[in-house]
């Protein structure tokens, strides 16, 4: 990768707020002593949902006098009191909200949609009962989960991590609040960018938490202090922008998603290179280059970056060979199976896929119409957007579930590729 400034030809994308980044800031923000000011935070279905959640904690969150900051006021420890706690679609809400809820005082009981519901908090729930809380789960290990909690001391504990990240993530945050401090083990991690985005936001809020051994994280009971945070542009939402020049031939560039990221999927842009497409990243910005030509023949593992997985596999037909993405067995358990999601969505269109446990390999060809599938899953409708810039021969059966990230996706694409149709019912949007 070079390190030049981007074309001045550029379309500039404009990308909201790191799902991740913000989510993590409200929790951070919502446990510390003092007030912080979070800039630029994601207005989405999960931020509404997380924002929502904590406020049914007892957290108070206010926009700021200017520019759509919010303003958090913390707790300075865990919440106490009794409530039914509604998580939505949100992963994260799911997974990082009851490690807060068992460090604090009281009987909670955490809800979600039934997609949330069909997908494990098992691993939590367990890691939980071990450090002393009574926890119960649905049937399967799946939502209402239920925590009854007086504090907790702490101690070492495994955590069983080859599922999610979040669940580690979940624990890590909380453990400042634990009155011992906690040790923590991950064996087989998945999508580790996210872990270590966590470790970065809970030092930015006053934590002493050290790796002392791969995948083993000693965190002191040292509670959070109150901090300011500017949220940065979503990595994930940016790769359907690069992508888009990718396929295009265009220019697209992400201000605000330089070489200092957090975030992990800021290397999809790599992935796009060696697909053939001309990247530069500066101290501020990430800018892809399309050549008209996709480079297949390729074998990928995307494990660490597999919210972007989808986004390459649907723009995959386009490439001069096949292409294997591999690692992404864990994105069998998101918003949809999303192996199977973009393999069946693919075969719809005329592609052929093979897939295997963990891995997607998609063959080049096919241009016939079809209605994509979303599943509800925002990644779908937005992965396959990028694809009909170049097909024009794609509808989506639910454009508004781009809702859940970005509600404004559709304008923000029609914006810059005009030949993106605008949905006719715009997105629900919670804000
Ligand atoms: O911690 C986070 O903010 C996230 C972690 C990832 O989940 P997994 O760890 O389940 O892969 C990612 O897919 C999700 O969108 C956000
Ligand atoms: C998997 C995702 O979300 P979450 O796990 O946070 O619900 C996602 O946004 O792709």
């Amino acid at each position: 990768m070079t390190t030049v400034s981007p074309p001045p030809e550029a379309l500039h994308a404009r990308i909201p707020g790191s799902k991740s980044l913000t989510n993590r800031a409200l929790l951070l923000a919502a446990a510390a002593e003092g007030t912080s000011v979070l800039t630029a935070p994601l207005i989405s279905d999960d931020t509404m949902a997380f924002r929502q959640a904590l406020g049914d904690l007892g957290v108070r969150i206010r926009p700021s006098e200017d520019d759509g900051a919010w303003q958090v006021t913390g707790l300075g420890r865990g919440p106490r009191g009794t409530g039914r706690i509604w998580c939505a679609d949100a992963g994260t809400a799911a997974r990082f909200l009851p490690p807060l809820a068992a460090a604090g005082h009281g009987d909670f009981l955490f809800t979600g949609s039934d997609q949330l519901t069909a997908r494990p908090v098992a691993p939590l729930a367990d890691a939980l009962r071990r450090l002393g809380a009574e926890v119960q789960t649905g049937p399967g290990g799946t939502l209402p989960l239920r925590v009854r909690a007086e504090g907790l001391d702490g101690g070492a504990l495994d955590v069983d991590s080859s599922l999610s990240s979040q669940f580690l993530s979940g624990l890590l945050m909380a453990a400042p609040l634990l009155r011992g401090g906690l040790l923590l083990r991950a064996g087989e991690l998945v999508s580790r960018p996210y872990v270590d985005m966590t470790l970065a936001l809970m030092r930015h809020f006053g934590a002493d938490v050290a790796e002392d051994a791969p995948g083993g994280f000693a965190v002191r009971p040292t509670g959070y202090r109150a901090a300011d945070l500017r949220i940065e542009p979503d990595a994930s939402t940016a790769s359907y922008f690069l992508a888009a020049a990718a396929v295009t031939g265009h220019t697209v560039t992400v201000r605000g998603l330089g070489h200092g990221s957090l975030q992990g999927d800021v290397r999809f842009a790599e992935v796009l290179e060696r697909a053939g497409a001309r990247v530069t990243r500066t101290e501020d910005a990430v800018s892809v280059t399309g050549t008209g030509t996709l480079r297949g023949g390729f074998d990928v593992d995307m494990g660490d970056i597999s919210d972007t997985f989808m986004t390459l596999a649907a723009i995959a037909p386009l490439a001069d060979a096949p292409l294997t993405i591999r690692g992404i067995g864990h994105a069998r358990l998101k918003e949809s199976d999303r192996i199977e999601a973009v393999a069946r969505n693919l075969g719809a269109l005329g592609v052929r896929t093979d897939t295997g446990r963990d891995r997607i390999t998609v063959h080049p060809g096919g241009t016939s119409p079809a209605r994509i599938a979303c599943h509800r899953d925002h990644r779908i409708a937005m992965a396959f957007s990028v694809l009909n810039l170049r097909t024009g021969n794609l509808t989506l059966d639910d454009p508004g579930c781009v809702a859940k990230t970005f509600p404004g996706f559709h304008e923000e694409f029609h914006r810059l590729f005009p030949g993106h149709p605008l949905p006719t019912a715009p997105a629900r949007t919670s804000a």
